[in-house]
């Protein structure tokens, strides 16, 4: 889990869109391999718009090349109605950028067979590859799109019936007049938003501080559907300091503390591009757009030589990136404290010849041995 706390919403909404941007940018998305972009609306993603069109205007980013699956809509809502989810996107960001219209996909409450409807999404999501990043939004009640507690987290898309909660909550949007609010939704569920390669929560404001207490510091519960998070592998939560303050003390601290030595490493963050084991581009993430005299440094892992690997030269890295290096365990090992054992006598000196040129290393071997031992059965111990 990763946590970044900024001093207001303003502070907080910034660093989300300048982290969209990089992720598009270093993507370099293309008309067959497009970056798929999973969207929420609501209040809190209103500044993120604003400023990813100034980016898009700056000339910074794309949209081209991006195809966006938005999270939810109101079920039976009209789509030219003012709050449908419809509307509201196009008003703060989908006529503002360069997105091919083909590319946006938006659930439609008001199609015959919600049902099908809500697969065909679904489907459609597998077919482009899965969403690269979804920027996600939640609710005081801690939903995330419109899962609504007691949602499963194993959920998919689907029709949704909401909450007394999230009504009221949502009335303000309506008059205050709890009557006018759509009563279900259409909404991608909780293992849609898991699937998704990374996912980036933007929760704003003192209402939100008991969701996300529930998300940080308490276990996977599917009363507070945002808690699923823990499960991914790559969460980003952004927040404001109002949303930390049913936060211990120590959290924040902790969380803190987790970027500064992440920065001081000249790291602001350090993600695989793609959710691989194979070698991966890294980038660091600057706040500001890079100057020209300031490129975001490149900082690239490789996988290792066999001769790093068996210890004879340091494995990573041309940068002081926190590195993965393959411990060879022996070298801690004093020889005269060494096991006796026949098979480790014979992987040593299997070991040493390969090192000396001698040999080749056998890797696929039995299950039981990894490397080939010249002993007959009967002596391996
Ligand atoms: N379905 C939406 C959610 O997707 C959104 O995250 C939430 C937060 O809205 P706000 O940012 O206005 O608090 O509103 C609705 O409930």
């Amino acid at each position: 889990m990763r946590l970044i706390i900024r001093d207001n919403g303003q502070a907080a909404s910034q660093y989300a869109a300048n982290y969209i941007v990089e992720r598009i940018n270093t993507f370099r998305p293309s008309p067959t391999n497009p970056f798929v972009l999973g969207l929420p609306t609501g209040s809190s993603p209103e500044i993120v718009y604003r400023i990813l069109v100034e980016k898009y205007r700056a000339g910074e980013v794309s949209f081209q090349n991006v195809v966006t699956f938005n999270m939810d809509e109101y079920v039976g809502l009209p789509r030219d109605h003012p709050e449908s989810y419809h509307s509201f996107m196009h008003k703060h960001f989908f006529s503002h950028v360069d997105l091919n219209p083909d590319n946006i996909n938006m659930l439609d409450g008001n199609v015959p067979d919600l049902e099908a409807h809500c697969s065909d999404y679904e489907a459609k999501i597998k077919a482009l590859g899965g969403i690269n990043l979804f920027l996600a939004g939640i609710g005081e009640d801690g939903h995330i799109a419109f899962n609504e507690p007691g949602s499963s987290l194993a959920s998919r898309t689907r029709i949704k019936t909401l909450t007394y909660d999230t009504i009221l909550a949502n009335s303000r949007f309506f008059g205050n007049d709890v009557g006018k609010v759509p009563k279900m939704a259409l909404t991608v569920g909780v293992q849609t938003i898991l699937d998704s390669r990374e996912v980036v929560a933007l929760v704003l404001g003192a209402r939100k501080a008991l969701a996300l207490q529930h998300c940080i510091e308490q276990g996977v519960n599917h009363m507070w559907t945002l808690s699923a998070l823990q499960l991914h592998p790559y969460p980003l939560i952004v927040c404001d300091e109002d949303a930390t303050l049913e936060l211990q003390v120590k959290t924040v601290k902790y969380f803190r503390s987790i970027e500064k030595v992440a920065q001081s490493n000249g790291l602001e963050q350090c993600l695989p591009l793609k959710v691989s084991t194979s070698p991966v581009l890294i980038q660091t993430l600057h706040e500001a757009p890079p100057s020209p005299a300031q490129t975001p440094i490149q900082l690239r892992m490789r996988v290792p030589t066999k001769a790093e690997f068996l210890g004879d030269s340091d494995y990573s890295v041309e940068s002081g990136c926190p590195s993965p290096r393959f411990d060879a365990m022996s070298t801690r090992i004093k020889k005269d404290e060494r096991c006796p054992s026949p098979r480790f006598e014979a992987m040593s000196s299997r070991i040493k010849s390969y090192k000396a040129g001698h040999s080749d290393l056998d890797r696929t071997s039995d299950s039981d041995s990894r490397w080939h031992s010249p002993l007959p059965p009967q002596q391996r111990n």
